[in-house]
């Protein structure tokens, strides 16, 4: 796990609207590496999903450098971070999106028609464990089950790098953890070097490290000498 994927220098956001200046990113400095599973914790506001749309080219940087491999994020315009999220990055919200009159297979479908070398829709859905209800509509589907179609829909294009915003905020433990498990082993069978923002302390024991953010900056990064078995969470 020593290719480098991302590297932020001094990487700074503040964010302004009339007179109020908000720093959101007070420099931040960082490597993760390819394949690597990085849970990021901390208060509300401390910055996590502002670095993470940064590092998915959603947003720009004020200052600092940010990149990915030997492409320098922080000197793209909108053209280039746009082709570089369509090329590399799959996202994973709180809320799934999917199109409600499609199902399971077709909303995947929809992503693998226009990547280069996706996957076929049923091998994605196999992978989160769907394979069986692939036919289903949204609604026919639990909430985890439905997020797990979601990142499905997001590892089909075989991105380089998962980033997940709250992906278990809107789900009860018993479903959390199935999607979890889902994206441990997407980690595992793809090598997806995969970023997770949650409040739910637990889920940071699956990770190989955990960045603690506080006032937009890492305050403390630890690194997890045994990760815990998805099986053996509970919240
Ligand atoms: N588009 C924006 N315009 C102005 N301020 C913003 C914007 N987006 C975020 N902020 C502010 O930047 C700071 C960091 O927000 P951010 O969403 O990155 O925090 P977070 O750690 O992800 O919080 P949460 O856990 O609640 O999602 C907050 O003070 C927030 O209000």
């Amino acid at each position: 796990m020593s290719d480098v994927v991302f590297t932020a220098k001094d990487l700074t956001k503040t964010y302004v609207s009339g007179e109020t200046q908000v720093h959101a990113l007070r420099g931040v400095n960082l490597e993760i590496s390819a394949g690597e599973v990085v849970v990021l914790l901390g208060p509300s506001g401390s910055g996590k999903s502002t670095l993470l749309n940064i590092m998915g080219g959603l947003d720009h940087a004020t200052s600092g450098e940010l990149s990915f491999k030997d492409l320098r994020l922080t000197d793209l315009d909108d053209r280039g971070l746009t082709s570089y999220r369509r090329r590399h990055v799959g996202f994973v919200f709180q809320f799934y999106n999917l199109i409600p009159s499609l199902t399971a297979y077709e909303n995947v479908a929809l992503v693998t028609e226009i990547a280069d070398d996706p996957m076929r829709p049923e091998e994605a859905l196999a992978l989160v464990g769907l394979e069986p209800r692939m036919h289903h509509f949204p609604a026919q589907l639990s909430g985890g089950e439905q997020q797990r179609v979601a990142i499905a829909r997001a590892i089909a294009k075989r991105p380089e790098v998962l980033l997940c915003d709250e992906p278990t905020g809107a789900l009860d433990s018993r479903t959390g953890v199935r999607v979890i498990d889902a994206l441990m082993k997407v980690n595992a069978e793809l090598g997806t070097t995969t970023v997770i923002i949650t409040h739910n302390a637990i889920i940071q024991e699956v990770a190989h490290r955990v960045l603690f953010f506080s006032d937009g900056q890492i305050s403390k990064a630890v690194t997890n000498e045994a990760r815990r078995a998805v099986a053996e969470l509970q919240w």
